[in-house]
């Protein structure tokens, strides 16, 4: 099922029955190199910018669309288009939503990479019931960054677009080019507040204690539970932008995402955004690559007399009940992508990820993806759809944990856990899962997330910490006080 606001003068219902379009009168797109952009008589774009293209320097406004890892990546600014889709259908409405918009489009790409030309931003609830929308956005300017380069492409209503137009889109969407390395200090005082109450942490102990008696029955082997944490503005709207550029500047190892994917409710409402650890999948030239996490150790806990990253990598590698965790990802990530691909290839033990609050355990996962009867191989959405959710953020077996999941929570997870990432037009992705952030649900409030893998021997104090020590970064780059007390719940 798939909703379009039929107020917008492009939206323009499927002749075949599909998903409404919107964005039906974009005819074209041009990339071209941030250098030669750059180089053009009175160009928008700083020199020093373009000598240094981190993109962390221009995560700002309200309508940007972000997919960064040390300053590489992409960041997308206004919308040229935009499906909403919901339901268990929404992967297949949504790739056939871009599939239509990508065939209407002239695309002149000299770059000719993977992310170079159109891309669109994109994000999928958890579960396929959930109320809250799922959709794509083809931003109309999109500012992009790997080891070869930097580029830009504008997506428009015209044909034959030249460099110069492509300017002046910068000069309209992109507000500010920061320095390298700067986060504006958050005003003084009146810091936003969370509210977490005691009760709810101890009735989602509780929910955690069901969940280890459903493992220890043997209804079940794993299962991930999370919950909500709301974040008000007290006096003044939360600061996303800002927010993002704490985030991509202390957790560069993390993908700093941040796309809205119903942009008619508004810039604010339903925003999502964070910095995940976990790569989902991504498609690169015909090949897959994942990043599976599953255990976790919180770096505060750590003894101060020892050298923490030999106690976490023995904390994390000698424990049976991390370890098992581990394997419950890593074994429905490889059964998910077993029919797509070919030689796979993932390290026999997992590596211990560290970040700036936990340490993980980690795999990195890669095969060659098979191609079909007509030589092409299945596309990043078709992939994403096939491994979501895995069991590092559900459980297992996939579908009991599913349905314990929304019996125990009793929240519905929206896009948290969901995918997030984005598509080219030449099959390409990259998708991780929306962990470590949240959703900005009115300029002054916005609700974040965390959950933590139970297994039979799990204990449920043991895991709320845990969940306190995922949300200290978003907290964090809020402005939420470390200590959970600004202003007091
Ligand atoms: C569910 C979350 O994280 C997941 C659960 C983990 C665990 O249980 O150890 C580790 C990484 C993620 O796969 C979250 O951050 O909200």
């Amino acid at each position: 099922m798939s909703t379009a606001d039929p107020r917008e003068p492009d939206h323009d219902p499927s002749p075949a029955g599909g998903p409404p379009v919107r964005g039906h009168a974009l005819r074209s797109s041009l990339t071209v190199e941030l250098s030669e952009l750059a180089a053009l008589p009175g160009s928008p774009v700083p020199a020093d910018f373009a000598a240094q293209p981190d993109l962390r320097r221009i995560l700002d406004g309200e309508r940007t669309s972000t997919w960064t890892i040390g300053g590489l990546g992409l960041v997308g600014f206004g919308r040229a288009a935009n499906v909403v889709v919901t339901g268990e259908g929404r992967f297949t409405a949504a790739r056939a939503w871009w599939d239509g918009l990508l065939g209407q489009l002239e695309i002149a790409d000299p770059l000719a990479r993977s992310a170079t030309g159109p891309v669109a931003f994109g994000a999928f609830t958890f579960a396929r019931a959930s109320s809250a929308s799922s959709g794509l956005v083809l931003p109309e300017l999109v500012v992009g960054h790997d080891h070869d380069g930097a580029w830009v492409t504008l997506v428009s209503e015209r044909n034959r677009l030249e460099p110069a137009d492509v300017a002046d889109a910068w000069r309209r969407l992109v507000p500010r080019v920061f320095p390298a390395g700067h986060v504006d200090e958050l005003p003084a005082g009146s810091a936003p507040r969370q509210a977490e109450d005691e009760a709810a942490a101890r009735s989602w102990c509780s929910a955690v204690s069901d969940g280890v008696e459903l493992i220890r029955e043997g209804h079940l082997q794993k299962l991930v539970l999370a919950r909500a944490v709301s974040v008000h503005g007290r006096d003044r709207p939360l600061d996303i932008p800002r927010a993002l550029r704490a985030l991509a500047r202390d957790y560069d190892t993390c993908w700093t995402y941040c796309v809205n994917v119903d942009p008619d409710r508004g810039p604010s409402a339903g925003r999502l955004f964070g910095a995940t650890p976990e790569r989902l999948v991504r498609v690169l030239d015909g090949t897959l690559h994942a990043r599976v996490l599953a255990g976790t150790l919180d770096r505060a806990a750590a003894p101060g007399d020892q050298d923490g990253t030999l106690w976490a990598r023995r904390k994390l590698l000698e424990d049976p009940k991390q370890r098992a965790e581990h394997e419950f990802a890593i074994a429905s990530l490889l059964q998910s992508v077993a029919a797509y691909t070919r030689e796979v290839r993932s390290s026999a033990d997992p590596f211990v990820l560290e970040l700036p609050n936990v340490w993980h355990l980690a795999s990195d996962v890669a095969a060659e993806l098979t191609p079909g009867a007509d030589g092409t191989v299945p596309s990043a959405l078709e992939l994403v759809e096939a491994v979501h959710p895995t069991a590092a953020v559900c459980g297992t077996p996939t579908h009991a944990a599913a349905e314990a999941i929304t019996q125990l929570e009793g929240m519905d997870r929206g896009l948290y856990a969901g995918p997030v990432g984005w598509l080219d037009s030449r099959h390409n992705g990259d998708f991780g899962i929306a962990l470590r952030g949240g959703v900005q649900r009115t300029p002054a409030l916005a609700q974040v997330y965390a959950g933590c893998g139970v297994v039979g021997a799990s204990v449920p104090e043991e895991e709320l910490a845990e969940t306190r020590a995922k949300l200290r970064p978003v907290l964090g780059a809020l402005g939420v006080a470390a200590d959970g007390s600004a202003g007091g719940s």
